[in-house]
């Protein structure tokens, strides 16, 4: 071989490293692509600009690690290349296979009333003690003094034995402060209009920022995909930047189309719009709509839903409004309810993060502060920690078994 030979020799091996390194650089940057195409950007008939000077208005500082669980569990692709569809867990028994997490928001509350109750003769300061575990467990003032007063009427006529009599009795009582007897199902059975059209069952998500709202639609879409429901996601949260990423990563992890804006800041009502029209086009059973959560004022916060709500109803009645409240915020989330449920119009409560409080009380708190009852828990960041809330299996976990 002569030299010329040996120097084609050595540019083609270099040529060939070269391009191997580009490729490999470029195949690592690539984001995970979601299986479903994603919605058409909303058409923003009535688009405002980004209100980023809107009182209270902020970027949302949360936005990267609430991203996280989410992207990191985007599932492996297929063979075929596309990303294998998960299959939600099953309804049924989500509350039980949860409920060491939500033993976490009962003790030591449960464990501390029934320590006090089983003394044999309870004095004044035990009963302080017994007011003080309740108020700090978030029950509030109301409910607080409804329970003593039943319990002490009980211990007065019958007196208590022993502790599991004072479980019998506490049990009883707490299970009637939970109201067990309220409605708490969705709403989410699709209908058909006078026109013979058909109407999706549309579920409007509201609540303030980082409480769980996006988080939440994400997994109530998988539930409602176990349930065999067909869902679409409308990420009507313009506000966060992230938010529709967000949104649509959980819906492409079960198949579920989310219908979104291209443009951050665009119109929510605009895109909660084009999501309805999309489930009524598409014969969709159910619609859900995340919605930005920014704390403002209330004249800026009635004037943004009432225009969702509005813009949603000239195609499909709203079935739920489900307002998210984190339970870790206490009085902080009642003066939340309070707001939004006097301009939402709230039809049932999510209760988010109870994984993370000994504050369990809330739950009674927040049912009697808006009248409406709480129909789902979050016990945890896993995409199938949500459940349908049971007074029963929830009484239960606060006192321990
Ligand atoms: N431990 C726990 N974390 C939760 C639960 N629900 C939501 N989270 C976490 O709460 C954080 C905020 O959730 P998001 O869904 O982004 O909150 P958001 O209300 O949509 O926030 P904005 O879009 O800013 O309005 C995320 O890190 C979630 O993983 C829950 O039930 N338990």
């Amino acid at each position: 071989m002569n030299d010329l030979t040996w120097l084609w020799i050595v540019l083609g091996v270099v040529l060939l490293v070269v391009v191997g390194l580009v490729g490999f650089r470029a195949r690592g940057s690539r984001r995970p692509t979601p299986p479903a195409p994603s919605g058409p950007s909303a058409p923003a008939p009535a688009e405002a600009p980004p209100d980023a000077s809107a009182p209270g208005a902020e970027p949302a500082a949360h936005g990267a690690p609430s991203d996280a669980p989410v992207e990191e569990a985007v599932a492996e692709p297929a063979p075929g290349g596309a990303p294998a569809l998960e299959a939600p867990e099953p309804v049924a028994g989500r509350m039980s296979r949860l409920r060491g997490r939500l033993a976490r928001s009962g003790s030591p509350f449960g464990a501390r009333l029934l320590s006090v109750l089983s003394r044999d003769h309870l004095t004044e300061d035990d009963w302080d003690e017994l007011e003080e575990t309740l108020l700090v467990s978030d029950l509030g003032a109301g409910p607080t003094e409804e329970l003593l007063e039943a319990l002490r009427t009980q211990v007065r006529v019958e007196g208590v034995k022993d502790p599991a009599r004072a479980r019998e009795l506490l049990r009883a009582q707490l299970l009637a402060l939970v109201e067990p007897g309220l409605d708490r199902s969705l709403s989410t059975a699709p209908a058909t209009a006078p026109d013979g059209s058909h109407l999706p069952a549309v579920v409007l998500v509201v609540g303030v920022n980082g409480t769980g709202k996006t988080t939440t639609v994400g997994k109530l879409a998988r539930v409602l995909v176990a349930e065999d429901r067909t869902v679409v996601l409308g990420a009507a949260d313009t506000f966060r930047a992230a938010a529709a990423d967000q949104l649509e990563t959980w819906g492409a992890r079960v198949g579920v189309q989310t219908v979104r804006s291209d443009r951050d800041g665009a119109d929510p009502a605009a895109v909660a719009f084009d999501a309805v029209r999309t489930g009524r086009t598409q014969r969709t059973d159910v619609v859900l709509v995340d919605t930005a959560g920014r704390l403002q004022n209330k004249a800026g916060l009635m004037d943004e839903l009432g225009k969702i709500s509005r813009v949603i109803t000239k195609e499909a009645p709203l079935s739920e409004v489900l307002l998210v409240l984190d339970a870790t915020t206490g009085q902080n989330g009642l003066t939340q309810a309070r707001v939004f449920g006097e301009v939402a119009g709230v039809t049932g409560i999510v209760l988010t993060k109870l994984d993370g409080t000994a504050r369990g009380g809330i739950v009674v708190a927040v049912q009697r502060e808006l009248g409406v009852p709480v129909k789902l828990v979050g016990l945890g960041e896993g995409p199938d920690d949500l459940a349908p809330f049971d007074p029963e299996q929830f009484v239960d976990a606060l006192l321990g078994d």
